[in-house]
This record gives C-alpha cells, sequence and structure tokens, in this order.
C-alpha cells in the first residue's frame, strides 16, 4: 500500500483550529500521513492572537531537513512563515528537496486581525516562495496585497490571478469567502495558467470560520499527495470545508473552529 506524506510548514495555533493542528487534522481526515515543521508557536483562542513566538531559521530548518533526509514528502504546504528570514530559509529548503507539489497558503492576518506575517516580508514571499508554488491559495484581500491592485470583480479577479501566475504560481486558486458582493454564495476561482475554473458554494451564515484558510489548503494538500490532480483536488477541499463550517463544533466564545471529522462522518454514514 502506497502511503501519501503530506508535510506542512506552518505556525502553530494553541486554539487548535488554524495552523499546524488544522492542517494535520485534516491530512489524518483525507488519510495522508501528516508531518510537520513548525515555523512560530503562537498563543490563540477562537477569541484573538495574544502571542507570537517565531522560531529561529535553525530551528526551521532542522526540522524540515528531519523530514526531507529521511521520511519525505509528496505534498508539502506552507502557512504562517511570519518573517522574511523564516520564508527564505522555507524557499531554499524546498528546493533543496526538490518538493513539487507546493501549496502556498499567504496567510497574513488572523480573522481577529493580527498580523501573522510582518509588511516587509511580502517581498521575500513574492520573489522567493511563489515561483516555487505548485499552488497559491489566496483570499482576496491577500491576492489584493500580493498584486498591489483592487479586486473588485470577477475580471479583477482574472487580472490577479493571472499576475500570480506570472509571478511563478502553476496554479492560482483564489477564495472568495471575503467577496462582499458574494452575499449568498461562495465562488472560489481556479487558474492553471491557461484556463479559469469556478467553484460554487452557498454561505453559511456563521462566526464560526476560524482556520478555514488553513483546512482548505491542507484539504488540498492531501489530495495532490495521494496523486491527484489540483482540478480533482480543489472540490474535495471545498466538500471538506463546507461541512466542516455547517457541522459547527460552537466551541469558544469567539471565531470557533471548523468540523474537520463532518467530512468523513458524512461520508460513512451514507
Ligand atoms: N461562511 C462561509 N460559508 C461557506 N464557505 C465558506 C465560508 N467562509 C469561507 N468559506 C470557504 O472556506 C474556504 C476559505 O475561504 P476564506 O476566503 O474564508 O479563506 P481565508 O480568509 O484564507 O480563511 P482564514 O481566515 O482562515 O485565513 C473557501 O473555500 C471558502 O469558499
Ligand atoms: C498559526 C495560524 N496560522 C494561520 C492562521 C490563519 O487562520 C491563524 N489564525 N493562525
Amino acid at each position: 500500500m502506497t502511503i501519501a506524506r503530506a508535510l506542512t510548514i506552518a505556525g502553530s495555533d494553541s486554539g487548535g483550529g488554524a495552523g499546524i493542528q488544522a492542517d494535520l487534522k485534516t491530512f489524518q481526515e483525507l488519510r495522508a500521513f501528516g508531518m510537520s515543521a513548525i515555523t512560530a508557536v503562537t498563543a490563540q483562542n477562537t477569541l484573538g492572537v495574544h502571542g507570537i513566538y517565531p522560531l529561529s531559521t535553525e530551528a526551521v530548518a532542522q526540522q524540515i531537513d528531519a523530514i526531507g533526509e529521511d521520511l519525505g514528502a509528496d505534498a508539502v504546504k506552507t502557512g504562517m512563515l511570519f518573517s522574511s528570514e523564516i520564508i527564505v530559509c522555507v524557499a531554499e529548503k524546498l528546493q533543496q528537496y526538490k518538493w513539487e507539489k507546493v501549496v502556498v497558503d499567504p496567510v497574513m492576518i488572523a480573522k481577529g486581525g493580527a498580523a501573522l506575517l510582518l509588511n516587509e516580508s511580502i517581498r521575500a514571499l513574492k520573489q522567493s516562495l511563489l515561483p516555487l508554488a505548485y499552488v497559491v491559495t489566496p483570499n482576496i484581500p491577500e491576492a489584493e496585497i500580493l498584486t498591489d491592485m483592487q479586486i473588485v470583480t470577477m475580471e479583477d479577479r482574472k487580472e490577479a490571478a493571472r499576475k500570480l501566475a506570472a509571478y511563478g504560481a502553476k496554479h492560482v486558486v483564489m477564495k472568495g469567502g471575503h467577496d462582499p458582493a458574494g452575499a449568498d454564495e461562495i465562488v472560489d476561482l481556479l487558474y492553471d495558467g491557461r484556463d479559469f475554473y469556478e467553484f460554487r458554494s452557498e454561505r453559511q451564515e456563521t462566526r464560526h470560520t476560524h482556520g478555514t484558510g488553513c483546512t482548505f489548503a491542507a484539504a488540498i494538500t492531501a489530495e495532490l499527495a495521494k496523486g491527484h490532480s489540483v482540478l480533482e483536488a480543489v472540490p474535495v477541499a471545498k466538500a471538506f470545508i463546507q461541512a466542516a463550517i455547517e457541522d459547527s463544533l460552537h466551541l469558544g466564545l469567539g471565531h470557533g473552529p471548523t468540523n474537520h471529522w463532518a467530512y468523513r462522518e458524512r461520508r460513512s454514514s451514507r
């Protein structure tokens, strides 16, 4: 039996809804063997981010080496990277181990508004990491910052996706969760450098969306690790996050986590 191996390089969320914790739970639910390299430890819950403790580049590099030299990875996801030094370090390691199925989730700001990436690091993200991205998964505000343009219409989104592809990302999945126009429906847009594909879902009225972006990108990573194409992976990720949001756990006093076992439970009860 072949085991799909998925590595996440991201920040730890003590609240368990986003970051490394969301990624590993998603990998497990989609039957990929999950591994992690932690870039920063956050003290965080559903109410906000109370502290950020970035690790040294040595610590990040050593964790990645431990995996690269032994277990290997079929797909890799990057999340919160925090600083230019960590971004450059991760980019070097991705090249050293010749990992190609790399999903870059350009995490910038947490739901409550805390910065998870230093402003000065946007350039490093664009220059060092986007050229290595097999898939980049920005939400609309992240896409605006990366492309330096305002995104209002679907045409704007397509133009931004083309720009991101020009930076070197092989596929762009622009998430529509933040689209002010998408009141009832959320449209996620996939661009593969040639064609555009739209993935639609009903918008759920809920405040429990902590970690939706991480979970969605982790689901894409797990599917890629299993050998599926991006066009196959995105609808699975969409169904995974939809179930996770719908079957909310109602935990915490603020933006609660999503339900990572909902997708599997729904399938097994069918
Ligand atoms: N209220 C909602 N109802 C249904 N689907 C949603 C909702 N919010 C987000 N999603 C889905 O979740 C995924 C992540 O979208 P979103 O744009 O919220 O990402 P994000 O802003 O990066 O998340 P995060 O805040 O965790 O970083 C997308 O596939 C989106 O369609
Ligand atoms: C550690 C971490 N990564 C990513 C996000 C974005 O949801 C978060 N809130 N925390």
